[in-house]
């Protein structure tokens, strides 16, 4: 059985492939973004208008990459970035996105707005985020739960409790990518397809965790788990 992570154990996890294995921020938020990318182009093969949330953590890094490619799969994305954080990484990926004339949202878009796209990808929170909402997010999870626009959500579906999963007023994506490893949460999700993607665990960081991971199929970089 593939192990479902704690919020406490995923952050070990990332912070064990940073500290002990190297790996830098940048380098596994393009494989994050490159595998999210790959799984929503191989799942929504006809979509084409795609507006991608991006968050003010490392979640929303992911969803920068995977507008890029995205856009580079032959996609129109567009980004709303409401919080934006001045590091040289984020602004870098910023920069990318607005180089491939990738527009960039101002305002929250409204339920009708949604309507428009074809997906929507969350990519506002990930495994640090702890319920509830502050207030500049509010409205914006709000138009996301009451959108009937399908969502595309990036490791956890924004507004969940990483452990203990959706409240009442959660948004409900059709789509999950979980990275790394599926965290509790994933355990509450309803919606039609969950992958796992992020192929880049350490054989040795798997065994220590006992993450049991499911065998990525061929050179795949996502994986489909039931
Ligand atoms: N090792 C991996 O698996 C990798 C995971 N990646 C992605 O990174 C996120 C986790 O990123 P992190 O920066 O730790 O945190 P978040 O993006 O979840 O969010 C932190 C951000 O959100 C703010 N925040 C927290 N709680 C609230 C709240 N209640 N209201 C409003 N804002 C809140 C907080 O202040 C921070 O600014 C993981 O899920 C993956 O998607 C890497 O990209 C690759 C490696
Ligand atoms: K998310």
């Amino acid at each position: 059985m593939t192990k479902y992570l704690n919020q406490e154990e995923a952050i070990n996890i990332d912070l064990e492939l940073f500290n002990d294995y190297k790996y830098s921020v940048d380098q596994l938020m393009e494989l994050a973004g490159l595998s999210t990318a790959c799984a929503i182009a191989d799942t929504y093969r006809n979509a084409s208008k795609i507006i991608i949330y991006c968050g003010p953590g490392n979640n929303g890094g992911d969803g920068l990459v995977c507008a890029r490619h995205l856009k580079l799969f032959g996609y129109e994305p567009e980004l709303f970035y409401p919080k934006r954080t001045n590091k040289p990484l984020y602004e870098n990926l910023t920069h990318q996105c607005c180089s491939m004339n990738i527009p960039l949202a101002e305002a929250n878009p409204s339920v009708e707005d949604l309507n428009k796209y074809d997906i929507i990808v969350d990519a506002l929170f990930g495994f640090s985020y702890k319920p509830p909402p502050r207030e500049e997010f509010v409205d914006i999870l709000n138009n996301l739960e009451k959108t009937k626009t399908p969502i595309c959500s990036i490791d956890i579906p924004s507004g969940w409790n990483v452990e203990t999963g959706p409240s009442e007023n959660s948004i409900n994506p059709e789509f999950l990518i979980s990275l790394t490893a599926p965290k509790q949460c994933a355990k509450f999700f309803e919606g039609k397809y969950h992958y796992l993607g992020g192929r880049f665990v350490p054989p040795a960081l798997e065994k220590k965790y006992n993450l049991n991971l499911p065998r990525y199929p061929g050179i795949s970089s996502f994986v489909k788990l039931n």
